[in-house]
Protein backbone atom coordinates (compact mmCIF):
# COMPACT_ATOMS: atom_id res chain seq x y z
CA UNK A 1 0.00 0.00 0.00
CA UNK A 2 2.74 2.69 0.87
CA UNK A 3 4.04 3.56 -2.21
CA UNK A 4 6.59 5.84 -0.05
CA UNK A 5 9.73 4.95 2.06
CA UNK A 6 9.45 5.90 5.83
CA UNK A 7 11.24 8.18 7.34
CA UNK A 8 12.92 7.00 11.02
CA UNK A 9 13.81 10.07 13.29
CA UNK A 10 16.47 8.74 15.95
CA UNK A 11 16.30 12.34 17.87
CA UNK A 12 13.56 11.42 20.62
CA UNK A 13 15.60 7.88 21.15
CA UNK A 14 19.25 9.52 21.84
CA UNK A 15 16.72 12.52 23.53
CA UNK A 16 15.91 9.50 25.65
CA UNK A 17 12.34 10.84 25.05
CA UNK A 18 9.88 8.50 26.79
CA UNK A 19 8.24 5.90 24.56
CA UNK A 20 10.62 7.03 21.95
CA UNK A 21 11.77 3.06 21.40
CA UNK A 22 8.21 1.51 21.53
CA UNK A 23 7.12 4.48 18.69
CA UNK A 24 10.19 3.90 16.68
CA UNK A 25 9.96 0.00 17.09
CA UNK A 26 6.41 0.16 15.80
CA UNK A 27 7.80 2.57 12.96
CA UNK A 28 10.42 -0.29 12.21
CA UNK A 29 7.88 -3.25 12.08
CA UNK A 30 5.50 -0.78 9.36
CA UNK A 31 8.96 -0.55 7.06
CA UNK A 32 9.90 -3.78 7.03
CA UNK A 33 6.22 -5.54 6.26
CA UNK A 34 5.57 -2.70 3.86
CA UNK A 35 8.24 -1.61 2.20
CA UNK A 36 12.04 -3.11 3.03
CA UNK A 37 13.74 0.41 3.16
CA UNK A 38 13.68 3.11 5.34
CA UNK A 39 15.17 6.07 6.20
CA UNK A 40 17.44 7.34 8.71
CA UNK A 41 17.58 11.48 10.78
CA UNK A 42 19.53 12.22 13.41
CA UNK A 43 21.84 9.13 12.94
CA UNK A 44 24.74 10.32 14.84
CA UNK A 45 27.19 9.93 11.63
CA UNK A 46 28.40 13.50 10.60
CA UNK A 47 28.36 14.54 7.63
CA UNK A 48 31.77 15.42 7.05
CA UNK A 49 33.05 12.31 7.62
CA UNK A 50 30.61 10.92 4.73
CA UNK A 51 31.74 13.68 2.80
CA UNK A 52 35.29 12.71 3.70
CA UNK A 53 34.72 9.30 2.69
CA UNK A 54 33.21 9.57 -0.65
CA UNK A 55 35.93 11.87 -0.92
CA UNK A 56 38.50 9.01 -0.60
CA UNK A 57 35.96 7.12 -3.23
CA UNK A 58 36.84 9.11 -5.42
CA UNK A 59 40.18 9.37 -5.16
CA UNK A 60 40.72 5.21 -5.11
CA UNK A 61 38.47 5.40 -8.55
CA UNK A 62 40.98 7.70 -10.11
CA UNK A 63 43.62 5.44 -10.00
CA UNK A 64 45.39 3.79 -12.24
CA UNK A 65 43.82 0.64 -13.70
CA UNK A 66 47.18 -1.05 -12.86
CA UNK A 67 47.19 0.30 -9.16
CA UNK A 68 43.57 -0.81 -8.56
CA UNK A 69 43.75 -4.31 -10.28
CA UNK A 70 46.92 -5.16 -7.86
CA UNK A 71 44.21 -5.55 -5.05
CA UNK A 72 42.25 -7.55 -7.34
CA UNK A 73 38.96 -9.28 -5.13
CA UNK A 74 39.68 -12.98 -3.86
CA UNK A 75 37.89 -15.52 -1.92
CA UNK A 76 36.88 -13.23 1.08
CA UNK A 77 35.25 -10.70 -0.94
CA UNK A 78 37.69 -8.03 -0.08
CA UNK A 79 39.70 -6.27 -2.70
CA UNK A 80 38.47 -4.26 -6.03
CA UNK A 81 36.21 -5.71 -8.79
CA UNK A 82 36.85 -4.01 -12.11
CA UNK A 83 34.37 -2.37 -13.69
CA UNK A 84 31.50 -5.05 -15.86
CA UNK A 85 33.78 -7.99 -13.77
CA UNK A 86 30.83 -9.40 -11.95
CA UNK A 87 27.14 -10.43 -13.02
CA UNK A 88 24.30 -10.51 -11.13
CA UNK A 89 23.35 -14.24 -11.45
CA UNK A 90 20.20 -14.38 -9.08
CA UNK A 91 18.39 -11.73 -10.77
CA UNK A 92 15.33 -10.81 -8.55
CA UNK A 93 13.56 -10.06 -11.61
CA UNK A 94 14.26 -13.33 -13.42
CA UNK A 95 15.74 -11.48 -16.35
CA UNK A 96 19.36 -11.79 -17.83
CA UNK A 97 21.02 -8.61 -17.40
CA UNK A 98 24.42 -7.64 -18.55
CA UNK A 99 27.67 -7.68 -16.64
CA UNK A 100 27.11 -4.41 -14.05
CA UNK A 101 28.02 -1.34 -15.66
CA UNK A 102 30.01 -0.17 -11.79
CA UNK A 103 33.62 -0.53 -10.28
CA UNK A 104 33.82 -1.50 -6.63
CA UNK A 105 36.05 -1.55 -3.56
CA UNK A 106 35.10 -3.59 -0.39
CA UNK A 107 36.53 -3.83 2.88
CA UNK A 108 35.77 -6.04 5.92
CA UNK A 109 36.55 -5.62 9.86
CA UNK A 110 40.31 -4.70 9.72
CA UNK A 111 41.99 -8.32 11.39
CA UNK A 112 45.65 -7.96 12.40
CA UNK A 113 48.38 -10.58 10.43
CA UNK A 114 48.52 -12.97 13.94
CA UNK A 115 44.30 -12.68 14.39
CA UNK A 116 43.40 -16.73 14.86
CA UNK A 117 40.89 -16.48 11.72
CA UNK A 118 43.07 -14.60 9.40
CA UNK A 119 46.59 -17.56 10.36
CA UNK A 120 43.28 -20.46 10.01
CA UNK A 121 42.62 -18.46 6.31
CA UNK A 122 38.92 -19.10 7.74
CA UNK A 123 36.49 -17.98 4.78
CA UNK A 124 35.52 -14.46 4.65
CA UNK A 125 38.12 -13.46 7.74
CA UNK A 126 40.72 -12.40 5.58
CA UNK A 127 42.69 -9.41 5.65
CA UNK A 128 42.02 -5.76 4.17
CA UNK A 129 43.91 -5.08 0.86
CA UNK A 130 44.88 -1.45 0.65
CA UNK A 131 46.08 0.63 -2.09
CA UNK A 132 49.46 1.61 -1.71
CA UNK A 133 49.76 5.32 -2.44
CA UNK A 134 46.53 7.02 -1.10
CA UNK A 135 47.88 8.44 2.05
CA UNK A 136 45.06 9.05 4.73
CA UNK A 137 42.89 6.55 2.65
CA UNK A 138 43.21 3.27 5.33
CA UNK A 139 42.35 5.81 8.00
CA UNK A 140 38.96 7.30 6.65
CA UNK A 141 37.73 4.00 5.56
CA UNK A 142 38.51 2.29 9.37
CA UNK A 143 36.73 5.37 10.49
CA UNK A 144 33.84 5.12 8.38
CA UNK A 145 33.61 1.73 9.53
CA UNK A 146 33.54 2.82 12.53
CA UNK A 147 30.99 4.91 12.66
CA UNK A 148 28.39 2.62 10.37
CA UNK A 149 28.62 -0.48 12.89
CA UNK A 150 28.24 2.12 15.58
CA UNK A 151 25.22 3.19 14.34
CA UNK A 152 24.03 -0.47 12.93
CA UNK A 153 24.48 -1.21 16.86
CA UNK A 154 22.24 1.33 18.10
CA UNK A 155 19.84 0.23 15.92
CA UNK A 156 19.60 -3.12 16.81
CA UNK A 157 17.53 -2.37 20.18
CA UNK A 158 14.60 -0.80 17.72
CA UNK A 159 14.71 -4.12 15.56
CA UNK A 160 14.50 -5.67 18.85
CA UNK A 161 10.95 -3.87 19.72
CA UNK A 162 9.58 -4.19 16.68
CA UNK A 163 9.89 -7.93 16.51
CA UNK A 164 8.09 -7.73 20.29
CA UNK A 165 11.68 -8.71 21.59
CA UNK A 166 13.67 -7.00 24.82
CA UNK A 167 15.62 -4.73 23.38
CA UNK A 168 18.80 -6.38 24.01
CA UNK A 169 17.86 -8.87 22.15
CA UNK A 170 20.06 -9.31 19.42
CA UNK A 171 23.21 -8.06 21.70
CA UNK A 172 24.99 -11.22 22.33
CA UNK A 173 24.37 -12.13 18.48
CA UNK A 174 26.27 -8.77 17.02
CA UNK A 175 29.52 -8.99 19.56
CA UNK A 176 31.53 -8.71 16.41
CA UNK A 177 29.31 -8.24 13.50
CA UNK A 178 30.78 -8.75 10.32
CA UNK A 179 30.66 -6.34 8.09
CA UNK A 180 31.33 -4.91 4.70
CA UNK A 181 32.37 -1.39 3.55
CA UNK A 182 31.87 -0.99 -0.10
CA UNK A 183 32.47 1.48 -2.15
CA UNK A 184 30.72 1.44 -5.68
CA UNK A 185 31.70 3.78 -8.94
CA UNK A 186 28.99 4.04 -11.43
CA UNK A 187 29.88 5.55 -14.86
CA UNK A 188 27.52 7.70 -16.76
CA UNK A 189 25.90 4.86 -18.82
CA UNK A 190 24.95 6.13 -22.30
CA UNK A 191 21.26 7.09 -23.34
CA UNK A 192 21.52 4.66 -25.78
CA UNK A 193 22.99 1.74 -23.53
CA UNK A 194 20.78 -1.56 -24.08
CA UNK A 195 18.21 -1.61 -22.27
CA UNK A 196 19.03 -4.71 -19.67
CA UNK A 197 22.41 -2.71 -18.56
CA UNK A 198 22.33 -1.76 -15.21
CA UNK A 199 24.33 -0.31 -12.76
CA UNK A 200 23.39 -2.68 -10.80
CA UNK A 201 20.65 -5.17 -12.34
CA UNK A 202 17.82 -5.91 -9.89
CA UNK A 203 18.70 -8.02 -7.01
CA UNK A 204 17.88 -8.65 -2.91
CA UNK A 205 21.11 -8.34 -0.67
CA UNK A 206 22.11 -10.82 1.57
CA UNK A 207 22.65 -8.88 4.22
CA UNK A 208 20.85 -8.60 8.06
CA UNK A 209 21.28 -4.52 7.37
CA UNK A 210 22.39 -2.78 4.65
CA UNK A 211 23.10 1.09 4.97
CA UNK A 212 23.53 3.01 2.27
CA UNK A 213 25.27 6.79 1.82
CA UNK A 214 24.85 7.99 -1.57
CA UNK A 215 26.65 10.72 -3.14
CA UNK A 216 24.04 13.57 -4.73
CA UNK A 217 23.23 11.46 -8.37
CA UNK A 218 20.35 9.38 -8.00
CA UNK A 219 20.45 6.05 -10.04
CA UNK A 220 18.46 3.54 -7.40
CA UNK A 221 15.07 2.32 -7.12
CA UNK A 222 13.19 -0.25 -6.10
CA UNK A 223 10.25 -2.26 -5.91
CA UNK A 224 7.58 -1.83 -4.35
CA UNK A 225 5.47 -5.00 -3.61
CA UNK A 226 2.93 -3.93 -5.98
CA UNK A 227 5.45 -4.33 -8.48
CA UNK A 228 6.04 -0.50 -9.16
CA UNK A 229 9.75 0.21 -9.18
CA UNK A 230 10.20 4.12 -7.13
CA UNK A 231 13.00 6.28 -7.11
CA UNK A 232 15.30 6.14 -3.50
CA UNK A 233 16.71 8.91 -3.46
CA UNK A 234 19.64 10.67 -1.39
CA UNK A 235 17.93 13.38 0.93
CA UNK A 236 20.38 15.86 2.82
CA UNK A 237 20.77 14.09 5.97
CA UNK A 238 19.78 11.13 5.61
CA UNK A 239 21.02 7.63 5.31
CA UNK A 240 19.05 4.84 3.67
CA UNK A 241 18.57 1.09 5.16
CA UNK A 242 16.92 -2.21 3.83
CA UNK A 243 17.13 -5.45 4.75
CA UNK A 244 18.52 -8.63 3.40
CA UNK A 245 17.96 -11.99 2.81
CA UNK A 246 19.54 -12.82 6.64
CA UNK A 247 16.98 -10.33 8.00
CA UNK A 248 14.64 -12.05 5.80
CA UNK A 249 15.48 -15.16 6.77
CA UNK A 250 16.31 -14.71 10.45
CA UNK A 251 12.51 -13.18 11.33
CA UNK A 252 11.02 -16.21 9.26
CA UNK A 253 9.78 -14.71 7.08
CA UNK A 254 8.46 -11.29 8.38
CA UNK A 255 10.17 -8.96 7.29
CA UNK A 256 10.86 -7.70 3.45
CA UNK A 257 13.90 -8.34 1.87
CA UNK A 258 13.04 -5.55 -0.85
CA UNK A 259 14.50 -5.69 -4.81
CA UNK A 260 16.41 -2.72 -6.13
CA UNK A 261 18.40 -1.50 -8.91
CA UNK A 262 20.80 1.03 -9.86
CA UNK A 263 20.23 3.00 -13.69
CA UNK A 264 22.72 5.79 -13.58
CA UNK A 265 21.74 7.99 -16.53
CA UNK A 266 22.22 11.36 -14.79
CA UNK A 267 25.21 12.17 -16.99
CA UNK A 268 27.08 12.39 -14.02
CA UNK A 269 29.48 9.97 -12.19
CA UNK A 270 27.17 8.24 -9.50
CA UNK A 271 29.45 7.18 -6.29
CA UNK A 272 27.47 4.80 -3.49
CA UNK A 273 29.03 3.86 -0.42
CA UNK A 274 27.00 0.77 1.25
CA UNK A 275 28.22 -1.00 4.68
CA UNK A 276 26.34 -4.67 5.32
CA UNK A 277 26.62 -5.85 8.77
CA UNK A 278 25.82 -9.28 10.05
CA UNK A 279 25.56 -10.93 12.86
CA UNK A 280 29.27 -12.20 14.61
CA UNK A 281 31.00 -15.02 12.13
CA UNK A 282 29.84 -17.64 14.63
CA UNK A 283 26.34 -16.45 15.78
CA UNK A 284 23.30 -18.95 15.14
CA UNK A 285 20.22 -17.13 13.88
CA UNK A 286 17.63 -19.69 14.48
CA UNK A 287 14.48 -18.13 13.50
CA UNK A 288 12.53 -15.62 15.28
CA UNK A 289 8.78 -16.90 14.91
CA UNK A 290 5.85 -14.82 16.23
CA UNK A 291 4.49 -17.44 18.05
CA UNK A 292 7.75 -18.87 19.68
CA UNK A 293 7.45 -22.01 17.49
CA UNK A 294 10.44 -22.91 15.25
CA UNK A 295 9.94 -21.89 12.29
CA UNK A 296 10.30 -23.12 8.73
CA UNK A 297 14.06 -22.49 8.01
CA UNK A 298 17.27 -24.37 9.44
CA UNK A 299 18.72 -22.30 12.17
CA UNK A 300 21.90 -21.09 10.24
CA UNK A 301 25.63 -18.86 10.57
CA UNK A 302 27.24 -16.16 8.53
CA UNK A 303 29.48 -18.53 6.81
CA UNK A 304 26.76 -21.31 5.94
CA UNK A 305 24.44 -18.97 4.54
CA UNK A 306 27.17 -17.17 2.52
CA UNK A 307 28.84 -20.28 0.90
CA UNK A 308 25.70 -21.78 0.29
CA UNK A 309 24.27 -18.82 -1.61
CA UNK A 310 27.49 -18.55 -3.19
CA UNK A 311 27.24 -22.17 -4.13
CA UNK A 312 23.57 -22.16 -5.91
CA UNK A 313 24.34 -18.99 -7.57
CA UNK A 314 27.29 -20.78 -9.38
CA UNK A 315 27.30 -21.31 -12.87
CA UNK A 316 29.95 -23.26 -14.54
CA UNK A 317 29.17 -21.40 -18.13
CA UNK A 318 29.89 -18.39 -15.91
CA UNK A 319 32.86 -19.64 -14.98
CA UNK A 320 34.46 -20.89 -18.28
CA UNK A 321 33.58 -17.53 -19.52
CA UNK A 322 35.74 -16.15 -16.65
CA UNK A 323 33.09 -14.03 -15.29
CA UNK A 324 32.42 -13.38 -11.85
CA UNK A 325 29.24 -13.90 -10.10
CA UNK A 326 28.55 -10.73 -7.49
CA UNK A 327 28.22 -11.85 -4.08
CA UNK A 328 25.79 -8.80 -2.99
CA UNK A 329 27.07 -7.20 0.07
CA UNK A 330 29.42 -10.43 1.57
O1 LIG B 1 24.32 2.14 -5.35
C1 LIG B 1 23.33 2.05 -4.64
O2 LIG B 1 22.66 3.04 -4.35
C2 LIG B 1 22.89 0.71 -4.12
C3 LIG B 1 23.87 -0.38 -4.37
C4 LIG B 1 23.41 -1.74 -3.97
O3 LIG B 1 22.25 -2.03 -4.01
C5 LIG B 1 24.39 -2.74 -3.52
O4 LIG B 1 25.61 -2.49 -3.63
O5 LIG B 1 23.95 -3.81 -3.05
FE1 LIG C 1 21.90 -3.83 -2.91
Amino acid sequence: MSQSIPVLDLGPLQDGAPGALDRLGEELRRAFTEVGFYFVRNHGIPQSLLDDTFAAAERFHAQPLEAKLALRINEHNIGYMPMRGATTRVNAVGEVARPNANEAVFFKRNLPADHPDVVANVRFRGRNQWPAGLPGFREQVLAACDAFEGLGLRLLPIYARALGLPADHFAPFFAEPMYTLRMSHYPQQEPAAPENEYGIAPHVDTSFMTILAQNRIPGLSLRTQDGDWIDAPAPEGALLINGGMMLRRWTDNRFLATPHRVINRSGEERYAIPFFMDASYRAVMAPITADGSPGRMQPITYPDFMTGYQRANFHHAAEAAGEKVELQGA
